[in-house]
């Protein structure tokens, strides 16, 4: 922030921690989700010996509807945040959202437990997957515009915080294998762990109105005063005030602190904001023009997030060990998601140290399309049951090798693309890159998982 001397501190650093966790509640559903597949696949396509015969059950291509129906809502609901959301207040949708993904987790708990026919068990998880992600994603749009009002760099902690759940996740799936418990008691605890996530992240929610620093940054935002003094206890003051403000989608335009607030070198904060109002602003550049200046890393950040979602995890997640024994269990969690999830968050850290190529440079988009040879790279890997390909890479070290320059050059380039793009533009329209940059990322986020389907078909 620029010279503010009354400006109280972050005592302890409990703000920057508050939106860490924040951070890391948003991406629970998805990383949860997809980590367990191989806990879904289980209960999906059993195998049965009836008069001696194994028969093998339908194939769901549970992997592909699961990162499909995780990232469409995204799509849906990045856009609904910034048109049809401006009525409800922000603290009804990030303590809400958050309230409805500690139920469909708590559901997803309950069920480990009730036995259930494969189609019905199949509808009723791609349900709570496709909610889940709706919920998460009108938090996540909530949170990026509440971080933009504070300094930059707790925009960087809140997404240093989303790239650590992956990991979590990760994490919480080893030690549940590890344990010796019995499978279902294991899959029991690995989903009362993100019921766990999702409370301390509420939590945290509701602790900043009580720090000094948080109330210093996100009072002068009327959106947010209203938030967090009456409207937590009242719903119908609630609805009153979101309508009276006008602006309570996460947007950062019109409050008092706008033009204290910096432009954002990494373009994540006006995520979501409502183009809209940008537009409508006369000194601001329409949403076109600012595209115009934009669009290579608009398309960046498309093309990254498209390669990275058409093959992880739905044909990642597929690919078996050429170690079979003990190892067998561990090591999708470990050379798959761990490995992806450990590097993704590596190459967005190394964007702090590191800035090649520059935004200018032709060498950027060239590098971004050139990330589509793991597509085929990964295809060859050992992925079971395959069709039509050879495998070419069958061992373990290999597969493990092509992941991580895989994981870490998608975080790297995100991470780059997000954040050159704001600075293509006048200051003055940061925040219209910012909110544009988070369509394409979740577009490109969409369009790979729909991509998932023929590429899994294909191997
Ligand atoms: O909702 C989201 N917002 C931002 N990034 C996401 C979201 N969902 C998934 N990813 C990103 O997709 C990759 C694979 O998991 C990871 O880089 C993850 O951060």
């Amino acid at each position: 922030m620029k010279g503010r001397a009354d400006a109280p501190q972050d005592q302890g650093y409990l703000v920057g921690i508050c939106f860490f966790i924040l951070g890391l509640g948003t991406l629970l559903p998805w990383n949860f989700f997809m980590t367990a597949s191989l806990y879904f696949q289980g209960r999906l396509n059993t195998t049965e010996s009836s008069n001696g015969t194994v028969v093998v059950h339908k194939e769901y291509y549970f992997n592909n509807w699961m990162t499909l129906l995780s990232q469409l809502p995204l799509l849906l609901f990045t856009l609904l945040n910034s048109f049809l959301y401006q009525r409800i207040s922000e603290a009804m949708r990030i303590a809400g959202s958050l309230v409805f993904i500690l139920l469909l987790f708590f559901l997803t708990a309950v069920l480990v437990k009730v036995p259930m026919k494969e189609d019905r068990f199949f509808s009723v998880t791609m349900a709570t997957i496709w909610f889940i992600n709706s919920f998460g994603a009108v938090l996540q749009g909530s949170l990026f515009g509440l971080v933009g009002l504070l300094p930059q760099k707790y925009s960087t902690v809140f997404m240093s915080g989303q790239g650590l759940a992956g990991t979590f996740a990760a994490i919480a799936m080893l030690l549940a294998i590890a344990s010796d418990a019995e499978s279902e008691s294991a899959a029991l605890g690995y989903f009362i762990t993100p019921c766990v996530g999702t409370v301390i992240t509420l939590c945290s929610y509701l602790i900043l109105p009580r720090l000094e620093f948080a109330q210093y940054y996100l009072n002068k935002s009327s959106t947010y005063e209203a938030g967090t003094k009456d409207e937590l206890l009242s719903e119908s003051s609630t609805v009153e005030n979101g309508k009276l403000n006008g602006h309570a989608n996460g947007s950062v335009t019109s409050s008092p602190a706008e033009a204290e607030v910096d432009p954002r070198p990494d373009g994540t904060a006006q995520a979501f904001l409502s183009l809209e109002q940008v537009d409508r602003e006369q000194a601001k550049a329409s949403v076109i023009e600012v595209f115009k200046k934009i669009w290579v890393m608009a398309f960046c950040v498309t093309f990254v997030f498209t390669v990275t979602l058409s093959v992880f995890p739905a044909v990642t997640a597929d690919v078996k060990t050429s170690f079979p024994g003990k190892w067998d269990r561990f090591f999708l969690s470990v050379c798959c998601f761990l490995m992806f999830n450990i590097n993704d968050w590596l190459g967005r850290t190394i964007t702090t140290f590191i800035r090649w190529p520059c935004k200018e440079s032709r060498l950027f988009p060239a590098l971004v399309v050139s990330r589509v040879v793991f597509i085929p790279l990964l295809m060859l890997c050992n992925v079971q049951t395959r069709s039509y390909l050879p495998v070419y890479f069958a061992h373990d070290g290999a597969f493990t090798a092509i992941m991580a320059l895989f994981s870490v050059s998608s975080g790297y380039f995100v991470c780059l693309s997000m954040s050159y793009a704001p600075q293509l533009v006048e200051p003055k329209d940061a925040e219209t890159a910012g909110a544009l940059m988070t369509f394409f990322l979740a577009l490109g986020l969409s369009i790979g998982a729909a991509l998932s389907f023929p590429l899994r078909a294909l191997v």
